[in-house]
């Protein structure tokens, strides 16, 4: 029998013993926290790869995501507590959390990195039914909650600076809990992280947190994730406030039609249950709440799945009836299918230990396994299908099938390629983060996607054309680790070892050990995402000369960590920049350069990151490199041109182009006469490279001019800010730019540079349209303001900083989309109608229940704008003194903009009086 476990709720009457373990940590309340505590040892090692169940059914590679200070790391620290991972609760107040364990997160407290943290819920061992399948506990009609599953959790970051770090781990999550704040209901950055998610097509569930907090309204903000979230809110749970409107005490179940009941003070172990008759005399108003949300999730669930219609039916139509692990069973199916529009939503105050061991239930229950994700999408040379399209060899026939009409045999010494090449393909695994670790080095985060990636196998980088040895396989519990001896598909884990991979590139091991896997299998690229380009930078400089190499060793293992950040050397001034994302963004990255990596370096002012485009086109311009390099000697040339770029325009190609490739908003078009013979109108491929010496082939003196021409587009002639809108057209004529074995790669990307630096500095003086012109970063805002600072928001920005407001709240989830830049079919789909959402009432709210769509959104608007971001410098405070402190933003870049005369004269006289 269950019984409370509380002294001071002894008065209360037996509870119903319950048949089924609905919660799987229900079994702990029967057999008390205590025996967790002493019988687990302390144990951050205690889950060794051998107790782990490995099952890919029972993983879970999640994630969780919500605006700046919702509660993520008050959150996990619980789930890491609750699962018996730590024995204490960390705090994010004083800086002892398990998940923020680097140091300038500490001291911020905010989460910069995701960590990866794996655990167990329920906690092993709980019971017979550990050995169960997942069809026995169908068949037994109980939920996938009652065994044992392995999480692997990503901890992302809130802040908007970090969006491209949460991007980074949304790609290889499975599923994702969203956490709100139940006071500040649905905010910006959420609004913004859930439509990135939907580009991944990844299931979410909600969990309203902060329902302690004076001015929680759970109602309210169930109906901010109808309009702002545009799904429909299937609730789960509703919050258990004693009395009706007293402190907020637990959570009742709509799922399984219980009370949960926490102690007050205590560390949430314990928790009580009881079930619906028990609650009708204890709280009946709450009680009889729960039905009515009962009625609304069935008949929600029964307009988005059959199955559910039928198992209505068998009930005899008493929405009370449904079994709930058949409502978990449908909100689960719901949840899985594409476009699925039900969000369903968990109540709690993590802080108080108050809802998070349900919330873990229902992550088992609820998020899907990796064998029940979409695949993901692989890519080689721009022809794109799903993981299992390339492991049925179909991408590579696709790819041979393109290729073959145009490419002749290829030359001696390169790989033929064969149809069964994909059979030797023994894995392929995503390095999602590179962190480094004063202990054990460079550590690469990997999702495994097919096969298993074993310990000292060799891994072919497709992004750097390396082979590099996986010495050792680590499974991570924060920042402590569990050696393994391999990391099979689904799972997450680390690689020891690697001093190349980067955050982002694609790995894998092939059947030939350590040579490159044959064309095109070496170019295979999983789920690849765009780097957004960096619009603040400042200057880093080393304290001595001495100091040098350890500040480019450091800057390279930063660059490693987070490809959102760029180095450049400002040949002139020889300068090294750092550029980001954000302030915030490079303070951190400062941050970790001078305290972790221990670089003895020093930080200039941080400044917008300007472009300079061109206004004409340069008169051809043509370098020959001619020198010695590391002892040989090089000499290679080329003719460049340099004009505006504009990629709307179609411009044909000419026949004898052998390369062609876009970056930074620049384009650069390689011409080779006498490399090719080309037929068609707009042919690239190449048709005769014969007359290259042994050590050169087309591909290669196309990326060498390619990467000698960027470097020389990181400076524009009159600013020294970098190109933009530029193509650069260069001419490699085999009969005046080609000398024999001393055009090397280097040589080549020499004369690519020289060529482009002289076309550029031509501009100043072409004619008619000489020089270049300032463009600036114009970004997406959007920022939420209660009612009451509307107006002088939308003035401050539309008159005070010249922007212009593109939408009001209700059309700012499109806008939302934007900002996130990932148009998802969901949003396309009809708005929600708010008015058919069920919310239970709020007893601390200001607004009734029956709300209407306007006053709902009474206390929180939501402004969509395009500002330059110069505007938005330092704007988060401003927003402060306009809103009482309420109002929050977000923003990322939407382009630049070529900034009119006028502007261009008065920012360039702010730059000047500065200095
Ligand atoms: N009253 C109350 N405070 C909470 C609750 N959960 C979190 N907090 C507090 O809210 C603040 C932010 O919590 P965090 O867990 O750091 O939030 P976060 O989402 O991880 O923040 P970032 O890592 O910066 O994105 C801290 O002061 C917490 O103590 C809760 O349930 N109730």
């Amino acid at each position: 029998m269950v019984v409370g476990l509380f002294s001071s709720f002894s008065r209360v009457r037996p509870i119903t013993p319950l048949a089924k373990p609905v919660f799987a940590w229900h079994l702990l309340v029967v057999e008390s926290s205590e025996r967790l505590s002493k019988s687990r040892p302390r144990c951050l090692r205690c889950f060794s790869s051998t107790t782990t169940p490995t099952n890919l059914e029972r993983t879970r590679n999640i994630g969780i995501i919500a605006h700046i200070d919702a509660g993520k790391t008050t959150t996990t620290e619980r789930m890491l507590y609750y699962s018996g991972f730590t024995r204490t609760i960390g705090d994010v107040d004083d800086g002892s959390t398990v998940t923020d364990f680097l140091p300038a997160e500490r001291a911020r407290g905010i989460t910069i990195q995701s960590a990866a943290i794996t655990f167990n819920w329920p906690p092993q061992k709980l019971g017979e039914t550990e050995s169960l399948s997942i069809r026995d506990l169908e068949a037994k009609g109980l939920p996938r909650s009652a065994v044992s599953h392995t999480i692997n959790l990503i901890d992302t970051p809130g802040h908007a600076d970090f969006t491209f770090e949460v991007l980074r781990s949304l790609r290889i999550l499975d599923g994702a809990v969203c956490i709100l704040d139940g006071v500040a209901g649905v905010e910006a950055q959420t609004e913004r992280v859930w439509h990135q998610a939907s580009t991944y097509r990844i299931p979410r569930i909600v969990y309203v947190n902060k329902l302690d907090r004076d001015g929680a309204a759970f109602g309210r903000t169930v109906r901010e994730v109808g309009l702002r979230l545009q799904g429909w809110p299937a609730l789960c749970q509703i919050p258990w406030f004693k009395g009706g409107n007293g402190r907020f005490t637990g959570v009742a179940d709509v799922v399984s039609l219980r009370g949960l009941l926490w102690e007050e003070g205590g560390d949430g172990k314990a928790v009580k249950i009881v079930d619906l008759k028990t609650l009708e005399e204890l709280e009946n108003q709450l009680a009889q709440e729960l039905k009515k949300a009962r009625i609304a999730l069935v008949e929600l669930l029964s307009e988005h799945d059959e199955v559910m219609v039928e198992r209505f039916l068998e009930s005899e139509e008493d929405h009370l009836a449904v079994p709930s692990n058949d409502i978990l069973s449908s909100l689960r199916r719901c949840l899985l299918q594409q476009g699925n529009r039900i969000i369903p939503i968990f109540a709690g105050a993590s802080y108080r230990n108050m809802g998070v061991q349900p919330l873990l239930d229902s992550v088992i229950n609820l998020l899907p396994s990796p064998t029940e994700s979409p695949e993901p999408e692989v890519s080689i040379d721009g022809i794109k299908g799903g993981l299992q399209r390339l492991l049925d060899g179909d991408l590579i026939m696709e790819h041979k099938r393109k290729a073959s009409t145009k490419i002749k045999q290829k030359k001696r010494g390169s790989h033929a390629m064969k149809e069964s090449s994909v059979e030797k393909l023994e894995s392929c695994a995503l390095a999602f983060k590179v962190v480094s670790d004063a202990k054990r080095g460079a550590l690469v985060y990997v999702r495994v996607y097919s096969g298993s990636l074993n310990r000292n196998c060799f891994l072919y980088n497709t992004n750097l054309n390396v082979t590099e040895r996986a010495q050792r396989l680590l499974k991570m519990y924060a920042n402590e680790a569990v050696e393994v001896d391999s990391i099979p598909a689904g799972h997450i884990g680390v690689v020891v070892g690697l001093k190349h991979a980067r955050t982002g590139d694609t790995l894998i091991s092939y059947a030939g050990g350590k040579s490159a896997p044959p064309e095109p299998l070496n170019a295979v690229q999983l789920r690849p995402i765009d780097v957004p380009p960096p619009v603040f930078f400042a200057s880093i400089e080393p304290q001595s000369l001495q100091e040098e190499k350890s500040l480019r060793d450091a800057l390279a293992l930063l660059l490693r960590e987070d490809p959102s950040l760029h180095v450049t050397m400002d040949e002139d001034s020889g300068q090294t920049l750092l550029s980001g994302m954000g302030e915030l963004h490079l303070e951190i990255a400062r941050d970790r350069l001078v305290n972790d990596l221990k670089a003895k370096a020093s930080m200039g002012r941080i400044e917008i990151s300007y472009r300079e485009c061109p206004l004409g086109q340069s008169s051809p311009v043509t370098s020959i490199f001619d020198r010695e390099i590391a002892g040989r000697k090089g000499k290679a040339g080329c003719t460049a041109i340099i004009e505006p770029f504009d990629p709307a325009a179609d411009q044909g190609l000419p026949k004898d182009v052998i390369f062609v490739e876009g970056r930074d908003g620049n384009q650069v078009v390689i011409r080779s006469p006498g490399l090719t013979s080309a037929k068609g109108e707009g042919s690239k491929v190449p048709e005769d490279a014969s007359v290259l010496p042994p050590h050169l082939n087309i591909s290669a003196v196309g990326s060498s001019l390619y990467h000698g021409c960027l470097a020389a587009l990181a400076r524009g002639p009159q600013f020294s800010y970098p190109m933009h809108s530029a193509k650069v057209t260069l001419t490699f004529d085999i009969s005046d730019h080609l000398f024999g074995s001393e055009t090397s790669v280097s040589a080549l990307s020499g004369a690519a540079r020289l060529a482009t630096q002289s076309a550029i500095k031509d501009l100043v003086t072409a004619k008619p349209n000489g020089g270049t012109a300032l463009m600036e970063p114009v970004m997406n805002v959007l920022i939420s303001v209660d009612e009451g600072s509307l107006g002088s928001v939308v003035h401050d920005i539309s008159s005070a900083r010249g922007g212009h407001i593109i939408a009001l709240d209700e059309d700012t989830s499109v806008i939302s989309s934007t900002v996130s830049s990932s148009p998802q079919s969901m949003e396309e789909a009809p708005a929600i109608d708010i008015t058919r959402i069920y919310a239970p009432p709020d007893p601390f709210g200001t607004v009734g229940v029956d709300i209407s769509l306007r006053s709902t959104t009474n206390h929180h608007r939501t402004i969509a704008a395009k500002v330059p971001l110069k505007e938005m410098v330092g704007y988060l405070k401003h927003l402060r003194s306009l809103t009482g402190g309420r109002g929050t933003f977000v923003m990322n870049v939407d382009r630049f903009e070529k900034m009119a005369p006028q502007r261009q004269k008065a920012i360039l006289a702010d730059l000047t009086n500065v200095y």
